[in-house]
């Protein structure tokens, strides 16, 4: 298969209308580059920041971006079940977007066709992808099939976990010490010791949980104490808005709305922007129903994958097909890396259609589940 024929051009429109960017926000709240720091200039986002006059477009595509970044499931009355045994347009649109990015599980065969011969490295994003999204982020725990699932493909094939969560916490959820994991969207990565050809310097050695020595790559360390203080203004600007959450991701901070009245949500919006007005090094990124602050640094998941396909000493061989799943905005620069090197290929978890850079698709954590079973049959058959 020619994974770059699939389809062309993809375009990451993400449902909403924007600017030129993905949340219409960037040019107040994007890049900076910061003079004299001891990081590699390349990490940096080169993009001059513009300072004032534009909170009223960049409010409104923000409050747009944020009405659409998760759908809101209808809830099931007996009239919506009557009107269901009927195909209603939004089955036909998810028919029509299942042609672009088909089923991973009815195209299975045509995925393990291209991986004769090769080995599988997996990506898996967590929240949406392994666990269900829930209203509480605190409680969004992974099934005990899901994680027996992840714990076999990680005996096959290597496996990492790569969240916008902390390392930490993503690591207490998913439980399992046999894969590598990636937090605060790829910027908290524990992978394996190897020597690393790409000269990164905030590589360090170190041992994990199980005594075991590891390799600790945090591009973003600088930014610990501004994240912690942002964190700390982030709770006090918004603890008067009922429902609004604010995660600390270690490298990133998460501002949470899903709880939020929709009537509060620019509240939300103009308390996060205020805040950030302050903070010129940290930018702000919009995934489901949450608004991520992280640092102004050239460095996503899609980075995260090759660092560890690199780690892995997986990079850039023949004999590798890397696949990423994963639901969500961020999830996309990985998409890219893969789609754009031809090394392989995401897919992409949603219950409507969205443009993506995936190639294949699965509706929700539960066709994971069967995707990543799938996987592991398949594999033993073709070992024996
Ligand atoms: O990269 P991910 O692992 O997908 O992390 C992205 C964000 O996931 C979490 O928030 C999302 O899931 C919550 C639990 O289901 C849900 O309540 C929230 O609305 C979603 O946005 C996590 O809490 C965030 O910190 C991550 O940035």
């Amino acid at each position: 298969m020619d994974l770059k024929s699939n389809h062309t051009s993809p375009v990451l429109t993400d449902n909403a209308p924007m600017n030129n960017t993905r949340l219409g926000i960037h040019s107040a709240l994007m890049p900076y580059s910061p003079k004299g720091s001891g990081f590699s200039p390349t990490l940096f986002l080169t993009i001059p920041r513009k300072k004032s006059g534009i909170l009223d477009d960049v409010w409104s595509s923000l409050f747009d971006a944020m009405k659409s970044s998760s759908p809101t499931h209808n809830k099931l009355t007996k009239e919506s079940i009557i009107e269901t045994t009927t195909i209603s347009d939004s089955d036909v649109a998810y028919c029509k977007w299942m042609f672009k990015y088909p089923s991973a599980l009815s195209s299975f065969e045509q995925i393990s066709n291209n991986a004769k011969g090769k080995k599988i490295a997996l990506f898996l994003d967590y929240d949406g992808t392994l666990s269900p999204i829930v209203d509480n982020p605190d409680h969004a725990y992974m099934s005990n099939s899901m994680r027996t699932a992840v714990r076999n493909v990680a005996k096959y094939f290597p496996t990492a976990i790569i969240s916008g969560r902390s390392r930490d916490k993503v690591h207490e959820f998913v439980g399992l010490s046999e894969l590598y994991y990636a937090g605060s969207h790829g910027m908290d990565i524990m992978g394996p010791v190897q020597p690393f050809t790409n000269g990164h310097k905030n590589c360090i050695k170190s041992t994990n949980k199980q005594g075991k020595e590891v390799n600790l790559f945090q591009p973003a360390s600088e930014f610990l104490p501004m994240i912690d203080e942002v964190y700390r203004s982030l709770v006090e600007g918004t603890k008067d808005i009922p429902g609004a959450k604010v995660e600390n991701n270690k490298f990133c901070v998460s501002v949470h709305y899903r709880n939020v009245d929709e009537k509060s949500w620019t509240t939300v919006g103009h308390s996060v922007h205020e805040i950030l007005k302050e903070y010129p090094r940290l930018r702000l990124t919009h995934g489901r129903k949450v608004l991520e602050v992280r640092p102004v640094l050239n460095w996503d998941k899609g980075k995260a994958v090759e660092f560890l396909l690199e780690s892995l000493g997986l990079m850039n061989r023949d004999d590798v097909l890397p696949i990423y799943v994963g639901d969500d905005r961020t999830d996309e620069d990985a998409f890219k890396v893969l789609r754009e090197g031809n090394r392989g290929f995401g897919i992409i978890v949603s219950s409507v259609p969205k443009e993506s850079n995936a190639f294949y698709s699965l509706r929700d954590p539960s066709e994971v589940l069967e995707f990543l079973k799938t996987l592991v049959i398949w594999k033993k058959k073709n070992v024996l």
